[in-house]
């Protein structure tokens, strides 16, 4: 592995050099394990500790198969994929490796009695497999998480159909956290290269996720002056969906559970803020039973901020704990666009509000491969920033995870794989330069 980071890191290699390089025989890699799956029986989900189930173990390196690469990992992310994994919920993902490997003999290699999961990463392509022209060794990518078999035909308007439709890191062995990474070459895409490795590998899986969700047809379709209720505002979604908004000419109205949380709102240039732990909002009397009333003192405060309008789009992913409030705020004709259920996968909302006021939900995942570029492209271009907090090394992943699950994060948390230091692979100075504060404004905070 020294080798390869210092052809990396050397001016002087060409792509041939990196082509050259010798596969090490294994590699460092985040795990969780199948023998473990029931460690965290019969306790509650806030305490199933990541730190106990995620593992820094040697494995070996994959066979590389047709269409795919082999990439140097130089800095991946922490996504609640992870802690999802990490905790066995809602269900364990060695059942998704399972699947996975029943699909083909190569798809085999997937299921293991350990996971290497993340699914985000910055870093070198160092092998590709046959039939893989647009990609070679040496380049500098990030990878969106997408993995998909497209061999039937639902898949082909829109890559997110396909039946094989797969989150790599998650669904799939082989992720991005790690010294090396295992992806399909159409996962690949270039690295923006004002950004250091952890900074390009923050944005991947929530910015494209909070793209299609919120601005592409196929989610809210966003546009000039909608009023945009996004929870978590400051979280790893919420930081995408809140530049969005604003980029887009939208209003957003952000929702976030502390000052500090308020403040780096503000700094993104949002106006409209409801602090969700100051205001005291109960929208459960009990676990059984909302409050309407709670519903409509929310609206009210909305409508205080807006000068009297209602909500245009719900970026929705806390789930069954908001949803009831996110459906009766939304005005008549407009969008709630739901991508998760952080607290809880079964929501309950009041129908009328929802059939006498026209309204839709919109289920939305991921990106398909062109919205994943688009996503990427407004990064490479300055226009969206990533929003990396804090930084972990490849050993401290579970308490990198931990946090997360907590919600002591901000933004997102990254973690170096094979960067020795923060700071490193930045290519374009100039532009960083144009950029430094957006980009720096979730740091250390
Ligand atoms: C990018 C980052 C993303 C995120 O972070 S997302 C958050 C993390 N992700 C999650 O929490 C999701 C985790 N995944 C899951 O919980 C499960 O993955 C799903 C609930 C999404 C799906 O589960 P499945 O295993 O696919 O489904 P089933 O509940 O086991 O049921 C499948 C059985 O039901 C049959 N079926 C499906 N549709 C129909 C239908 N319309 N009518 C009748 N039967 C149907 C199938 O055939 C099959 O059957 P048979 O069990 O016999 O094989
Ligand atoms: N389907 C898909 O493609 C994707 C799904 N996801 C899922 O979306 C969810 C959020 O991911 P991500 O944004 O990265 O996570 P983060 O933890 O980074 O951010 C989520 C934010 O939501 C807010 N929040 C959490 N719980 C509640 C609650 N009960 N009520 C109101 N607000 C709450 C918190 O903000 P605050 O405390 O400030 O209000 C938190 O910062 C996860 O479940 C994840 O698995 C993520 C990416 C893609």
């Amino acid at each position: 592995m020294k080798d390869i980071l210092d052809a990396i890191q050397s001016p002087d290699s060409t792509p041939a050099d990196i082509a050259a390089l010798p596969l090490p025989e294994s590699y460092r890699a985040i795990t969780v394990h199948k023998d473990e799956t029931e460690m965290f029986a019969g306790l509650e989900t806030r305490d199933k500790d990541p730190r106990k189930s995620i593992h820094l173990d040697d494995v070996p390196v994959p066979e590389l198969g047709p269409g795919e690469a082999l990439v140097a990992v130089m800095a991946s992310s922490v996504n609640y994929n992870s802690v999802w994994t990490s905790i066995f919920e809602p269900l364990s993902t060695f059942g998704f490796l399972e699947r996975y490997g029943r699909v083909s003999d190569l798809a085999k290699r997937h299921d293991l009695p350990y996971h290497v999961i993340g699914s985000d990463l910055a870093g070198v392509v160092l092998r590709t497999g046959p039939g893989v022209n647009a990609w070679q060794a040496g380049d500098e990518v990030v990878a969106h998480c997408l993995s998909v078999e497209l061999e039937s035909s639902d898949g082909h308007n829109d890559t997110m159909l396909d039946p094989e439709q797969r989150i790599w890191g998650f669904e799939t062995n082989f992720g991005g956290l790690a010294e090396i990474a295992l992806v399909k070459s159409n996962q690949l895409m270039p690295k923006p290269d004002h950004l250091s490795w952890e900074e390009a590998a923050a944005p991947g899986l929530v910015n494209s996720t909070a793209y299609r969700q919120l601005v592409s047809r196929n989610g809210a379709g966003m546009k000039q002056g909608d009023n945009v209720l996004i929870w978590g505002a400051s979280g790893g979604l919420g930081s995408y969906a809140t530049q969005f908004a604003l980029a887009g000419g939208a209003n957003p109205i952000c929702v976030v559970s502390s000052p500090q949380k308020a403040e780096i709102c503000r700094a993104m240039g949002a106006e409209a803020i409801i602090d969700r732990n100051a205001e005291g909002y109960r929208f459960w009397k009990d676990e059984n039973t909302q409050d309407p009333k709670e519903w409509k003192r929310f609206g009210k405060r909305i409508r205080e901020l807006t000068g009297g309008e209602d909500i245009d789009i719900v970026f929705e992913h806390p789930g069954r704990e908001t949803f009831g409030a996110s459906v009766f705020v939304t005005r008549k004709g407009g969008t709630i666009t739901t991508c998760a259920s952080t607290s809880g996968y079964m929501h309950e909302y009041d129908n009328r509000y929802l059939w006498m006021s026209l309204k839709r939900i919109i289920g939305s995942h991921f990106a398909n491969y062109r919205e994943a570029w688009e996503a990427n492209r407004l990064i490479a271009k300055g226009r969206i920033h990533p929003t990396l907090s804090k930084v972990y090394s490849l050993e401290d992943t579970g308490q990198a995870a931990y946090d997360v699950h907590r919600n002591l994060h901000q933004g997102k948390v990254g973690v170096l794989c094979l960067a020795p230091e923060e700071g490193a692979g930045v290519r374009d100075r100039e532009k960083r330069a144009q950029h430094l504060d957006a980009i720096n404004r979730f740091r250390n905070i």
